[in-house]
């Protein structure tokens, strides 16, 4: 069978949510972080590559003081099933007594959380709260009921991409969240 090409891959693909949906589920994150977090000058990590447009979209809704920096884990490549987690780029803040959170696209099996997770408590940091834009819905996660402090939308057990997340790379720089055809 041929494969689709990407823009067919886009247009056969389905909206699970749209950009109006995506909105509304940023302001409702940004304001139950600002509920948590508002008082207590914390270090805003957004993991990389998927993580850039929650990141652009969360930040500026955070209307208290905050520092912001950047890690690169990955661990699917151009691939639709995970492997190992490969660190890109580690933090580089001292975060030793402070209160840490990591904006991502997507909990999926929770692997790369889990690791970032982990870091970031071996690191010091005071507390570790963990902010995604969807939350994807099965019983594969790496840790029993593991489960993100902010979540956007709880999304269905298929390929998505759009809001940060890709497919082959692609299709990151939608708002809105699709599922790959038949996937
Ligand atoms: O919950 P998990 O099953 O661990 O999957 C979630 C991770 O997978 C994606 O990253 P990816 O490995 O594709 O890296 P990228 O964002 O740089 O493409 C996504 O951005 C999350 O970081
Ligand atoms: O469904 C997904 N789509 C894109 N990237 C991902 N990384 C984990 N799960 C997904």
């Amino acid at each position: 069978m041929k494969l689709p090409t990407i823009p067919e891959l886009f247009e056969q693909a389905d909206c699970l949510h749209d950009e109006a949906e995506v909105l509304a589920a940023f302001d409702r994150m940004a304001a139950a972080i600002t509920d948590r977090l508002a008082d207590r000058n914390p270090l805003v990590y957004v993991v990389m590559n998927g993580g850039l447009i929650a990141a652009g979209q969360l930040l500026p809704r955070l209307k208290f003081p905050l520092q912001q920096g950047y890690l690169h884990a990955t661990r699917y490549g151009l691939e639709t099933n995970g492997g190992e987690l490969a660190w890109k780029v580690r933090p580089t803040d001292d975060m030793r007594g402070r209160p840490v959170l990591i904006v991502d696209d997507i909990l999926d099996e929770g692997h790369t959380l889990a690791a970032i997770i982990d870091y970031c408590k071996a690191e010091g940091a005071s507390a570790v709260y963990t902010a995604v834009v969807v939350n994807k819905l099965h019983d594969r996660k790496a840790r029993p009921e593991f489960k993100a402090d902010f979540v956007g939308l709880d999304v269905v057990d298929r390929f998505l991409f759009g809001c940060g997340m890709d497919y082959q790379g692609y299709w990151r720089n939608t708002l809105a969240i699709y599922a790959v055809k038949g996937l």
